[in-house]
């Protein structure tokens, strides 16, 4: 915690919204967009984001790193981030056919893709190598295998980076934590696995080592880590001499008001000042994702009970696990405020919970909130950008809440709310 920490008790601090929100009269606006005006032209649950605030974030990580950096969709994606971002000059990781698919729709270009996945399908690895993507990032031998087939078939070189592991632990959740020896990614470092791979790639005929690749984990809040995995890896790149050193994403971001995490500048310049040091010639890149979106999302919602059972409240709200599954899975913490009154004091300490069928189903595990607070008011919850809308479920058959980006005033609905039709389009069986 840091030193000046806000008490419980104090409003939510803005600093954990897009830089463009305002409290004005007490009317709270992001994007210049009313955020009460927003929850009822849309209705709740919904995702908004601050489309400026996502452009910042990916030009911030283009000046840093050149345009080879990749956003990593898998934190937030639709075809309509896709083209915003791909505008910035950013290139795409993509981890499955669906991830694929949807940045080749919003008209992005295969050769700005980096192709992940510990378990990549034939037809996707198919496509990529025959439109040409970027790169490809294997994962493990059996891939291996079916590369050189699929090269040979084609008659086509393709280019190559090694994910590797190199076996360290990291300050996150254990569930994604992934440079570690129980992690299922990547060649071990701690075995001949990582070198066998390489030396395979670099005898074949058509297979391009292009690089090593790393990523040690999600929300990792210490950039001494990403340093030490760096250290670990620093050997066989100068054995192998590779032309790129992906350092992967994982900053964190401060999801409290009192969480202290290290600016994207900061990490970014050291990791790039290591390299000029450490590895010079050795391009090095990285593939950030919650860094660039999570902030400039939050979600709203509709109060729809507020009940107190002894010394315990509870306010649900009408979204839940169904839109972010971060609290049950990872006990995640974030903020909650009512919109209806964005700069009370919050005294009432409460939990923020959904409306799905589970007593886990925590939307703000350790919320305060406003006495203010009635049935029928709008909350946020800020900082919910990455892996909010991306794993977001229709359990319960409860229907996948709309996106809109706000910008300069106005509010641009890009992700219709799925309806009672979408959720029944598969069904061919009745
Ligand atoms: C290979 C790879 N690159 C990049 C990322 C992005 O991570 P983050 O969203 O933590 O920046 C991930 C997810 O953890 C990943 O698996
Ligand atoms: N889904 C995780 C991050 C996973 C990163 C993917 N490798 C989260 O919400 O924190």
């Amino acid at each position: 915690m840091c030193a000046n920490a806000l008490t419980e008790t104090d409003p939510v601090d803005l600093s954990l919204l897009p830089a463009s929100a305002k409290v004005v009269d007490g009317r709270i606006s992001v994007g210049g967009c009313d955020l009460l005006e927003v929850a009822e032209e849309f209705g709740t649950p919904l995702f908004v984001y601050d489309a400026a605030e996502l452009r910042n974030h990916f030009t911030e990580a283009v000046e840093h790193f050149g345009p080879g950096v990749a956003y990593a969709t898998k934190a937030f994606l639709t075809p309509g981030l896709a083209k915003l971002a791909s505008e910035t000059g950013i290139s795409f990781d993509v981890s499955t056919g669906g991830e694929y698919e949807c940045v080749r729709r919003a008209g992005v270009d295969a050769s700005r893709l980096v192709m992940h996945g510990n378990n990549k399908q034939p037809d996707e690895l198919r496509r990529a190598v025959v439109e040409g993507v970027q790169w490809i990032v294997v994962d493990n031998f059996d891939e291996l295998d079916r590369l050189e087939t699929l090269a040979a078939e084609l008659g086509q070189g393709v280019d190559l980076l090694v994910r590797i592991n190199p076996g360290i632990e990291v300050h996150t959740h254990e569930f994604i934590s992934t440079g570690n020896r129980d992690s299922k990614f990547g060649f071990p470092t701690w075995t001949d696995d990582a070198a066998r791979a390489i030396e395979r790639i670099r005898d074949h005929e058509l297979l391009r080592f292009k690089g090593i690749h790393l990523h040690i984990g999600s929300f990792v809040l210490q950039i001494e880590n990403f340093i030490e995995a760096l250290d670990t890896v620093a050997p066989m790149v100068r054995q192998y001499s590779p032309e790129v050193l992906i350092v992967g994403g994982g900053l964190g971001v401060r999801y409290l008001n009192e969480d202290e995490c290290p600016s994207f500048a900061d990490w970014a310049q050291a990791i790039l000042a290591w390299g000029r040091e450490t590895l010079p010639g050795v391009t090095l890149l990285a593939e950030p994702g919650r860094s660039m979106v999570a902030q400039a999302g939050l979600t709203l919602y509709t109060l729809g009970s507020l009940q107190t059972k002894g010394d315990r409240t509870f306010a649900a709200v009408d979204g839940g696990m169904s839109d972010n599954p971060r609290p049950m899975l990872y006990d995640s913490g974030y903020e909650a405020f009512s919109v209806n009154d964005p700069q009370a004091a919050r005294p009432v300490a409460a939990q923020v919970v959904g409306r799905h069928c589970e007593s886990g189903d925590i939307v703000v595990p350790r919320a305060f909130l406003p006495e203010s607070l009635k049935v029928g008011d709008v909350v946020c919850t800020p900082v919910t950008g990455a892996y909010g809308y991306t794993m977001a479920s229709n359990y319960n058959m409860v229907a996948r809440p709309a996106v809109v980006f706000v910008e300069d005033g106005t509010a641009t609905l890009m992700t219709r709310r799925e309806t009672y039709d979408d959720l029944f389009a598969r069904e061919v069986g009745f």
